[in-house]
């Protein structure tokens, strides 16, 4: 799948999102990809996934298990393990960092591509990567469905990225007058409160 496959995807499924958002990292984007919208539909995240489970095989071999970050790695996670043919567990967030709850575990050693939706900063990616390092786990790649990096993030293992957008995003101190004057959404989950 190309670049512009990957996204007629999102713009397809009405994913490619215009406003004011604040970012899992704290950043503030004018761009959005609701990645919900595209993983509701089945044949997408079968095709999206299908996809990046090929290019992990091509770029770093067979894997034995995928090891997602809840909650929005965990349908793009679950569907690239299915074409793997491999084992599709995850880590949620609890007391700051990512754990293994659920009976969820590694044997030591155990092969490890970390499967994200999105990648922006990466910092999500590395808490994860952290917590399977912490279990035990060799991660020898992370693989997403869009890095909107640009290729900037550093995840500290290779990145295997289905597609890779530049998208502007602004610390909360910086940003662009026509952003500041649009009403903030917060839609992912690292500051919900229980
Ligand atoms: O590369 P980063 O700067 O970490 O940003 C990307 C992360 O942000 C989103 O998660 P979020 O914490 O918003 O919650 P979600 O998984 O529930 O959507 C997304 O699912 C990635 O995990
Ligand atoms: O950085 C994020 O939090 C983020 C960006 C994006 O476009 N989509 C998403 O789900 N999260
Ligand atoms: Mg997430």
């Amino acid at each position: 799948m190309t670049n512009d496959d990957v996204l007629d995807e999102f713009r397809a499924a009405g994913a490619l999102r215009e406003g004011h958002f604040v970012l899992s990292s704290g950043l503030h984007s004018p761009v959005f990809l609701q990645k919900n919208l595209v993983f509701m539909r089945p044949e997408r995240c079968e095709r999206l996934c299908k996809a990046l489970a090929q290019k992990i095989i091509a770029t770093v071999g067979q894997v034995d298990v995928a090891v997602s970050p809840a909650v929005g790695g965990i349908i793009p996670g679950y569907e690239t393990a299915r074409h793997l043919n491999v084992p599709s567990i995850y880590v949620e967030r609890e007391g700051g960092g990512f754990k293994f709850r659920r009976g969820f575990h590694l044997e030591p050693g155990q092969k490890v591509v970390m499967v994200e939706d999105i990648v922006t900063t990466g910092l999500s990616s590395r808490e994860c990567i952290q917590a399977i390092k912490d279990a035990g786990g060799d991660v020898v790649a992370a693989a997403c469905i869009v890095d909107r990096s640009g290729g900037k993030a550093d995840v500290g293992v290779p990145l295997i990225a289905l597609a890779s957008l530049a998208v502007p995003a602004y610390p909360a101190d910086a940003l662009p007058p026509e952003l500041a004057a649009i009403p903030i959404e917060d839609p992912g989950s690292r500051r919900l409160k229980g």
